[in-house]
């Protein structure tokens, strides 16, 4: 009897050791879930700051290497230059840049707008073997390029929603067999993020070792830091894991430090040589007036400053609030000058 109650004593104090055991258990199981997680941030947070480290250490400017000097393709590209783009000199960047991709370099550029981007990738694109890849972000844009190299007479072609089934077969064609002559293609980021058809054509152009460079302008798109970012240019990545080997360029005129970090690690271009010309347009400046009365009177100031400033009949562009005030300036009867 007394044996039986020493039992059941040592066995209630057994098993509320075990109770106290589990509540430990737990707490160390929830710990170690704790720690785990923490590490995983801690190797996310070292890789991240790995990587960041190489990009800016493997991104030099140009001053650290010197891209102006002799190269095999020099009297082909100033020839080029001059005789198909009619350019008879570089500006600041142009042919260092232009060295760097013939050298098979990733580079990123941020050069002004109207600072000659354009060049930087198309005179390549002359002188290099096999197909340019350009990726822009407008219509509008790709349409006005198009036609530009199309004076220029270099065989250049765009891939939208508004292009025709004839011309779609003839750059798919030109991708996959390498037939007609196709120098530059034109293409919005959705083509690459949205046509698994383009992009198998394109597969086997590279495959072919007929894609000769990749282009992405505004590139600044890409990050949604920049002020314009557009969702499909995060997938253009796609591009340099596809296509390690083909040296890709990415152009903006618009990219805060913090930009080009993100478009270096999005398009994954980590030791891309990095172009920086000054945004700065002296050209460009603003001048503040005070307004010394209103309606008429103000319309002819206007006028006045615009014959005073500029007599030699040039055109420019005047401002208003409003669809309205616009009217209202330019009626016949305010002046003849503002129309
Ligand atoms: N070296 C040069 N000498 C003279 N004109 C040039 C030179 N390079 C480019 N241009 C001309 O400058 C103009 C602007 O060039 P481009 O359109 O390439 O500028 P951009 O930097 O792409 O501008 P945006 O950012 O607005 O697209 C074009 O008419 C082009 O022909």
């Amino acid at each position: 009897m007394e044996d039986e109650e020493n039992i059941e004593d040592e066995l209630l104090l057994v098993e509320s050791q075990l109770n106290g055991l589990q509540d430990k258990i737990k707490t160390l199981l929830d710990q170690q879930e704790e720690l785990y997680e923490r590490q995983a941030q801690l190797k996310a947070l070292l890789e991240i700051s790995k990587t960041s480290r190489d990009t800016s250490n493997s991104a030099p400017s140009v001053a650290l290497e010197d891209w102006s000097g002799k190269f095999s393709w020099d009297s082909q590209a100033d020839d080029t230059r001059f005789n198909v783009f009619g350019i008879s000199s570089y500006r600041s960047n142009q042919r260092e840049i232009i060295n760097s991709i013939m050298s098979g370099k990733d580079v990123l550029v941020i050069m002004a707008a109207g600072g000659g981007k354009s060049l930087c990738y198309q005179l390549p694109a002359v002188l290099r073997d096999g197909i340019t890849l350009v990726v822009s972000p407008l219509l509008s844009l790709i349409q006005d390029q198009v036609m530009g190299l199309a004076a220029l007479g270099i065989p250049a072609h765009m891939l939208t929603s508004t292009t025709n089934k004839e011309i779609e077969k003839f750059i798919y064609k030109a991708l996959e067999k390498g037939e007609g002559e196709l120098k530059i293609l034109y293409v919005t980021p959705e083509k690459i993020s949205k046509s698994k058809r383009f992009m198998s054509k394109l597969e086997k152009c590279h495959h072919a070792g007929r894609l000769s460079l990749v282009a992405i302008d505004e590139a600044h798109c890409c990050s949604q830091w920049g002020h314009d970012f557009r969702p499909d240019y995060k997938n253009l990545g796609i591009l340099k894991i596809q296509f390690p080997s083909v040296p890709m360029i990415a152009l903006t005129a618009t990219a805060t430090s913090k930009v080009q970090m993100d478009l270096i690690e999005m398009l994954h271009i980590p030791r891309s040589v990095k172009f920086v010309s000054t945004v700065n347009r002296p050209n460009l400046f603003y001048r503040v007036y005070e307004k010394s009365s209103v309606g008429k009177v103000v319309i002819d100031e206007i006028a006045n400053f615009i014959s005073e400033s500029y007599p030699n009949n040039e055109s420019g562009i005047v401002y208003c609030f409003s669809r309205k005030e616009c009217e209202q300036v330019r009626r016949p009867h305010n002046t003849e000058m503002l129309s």
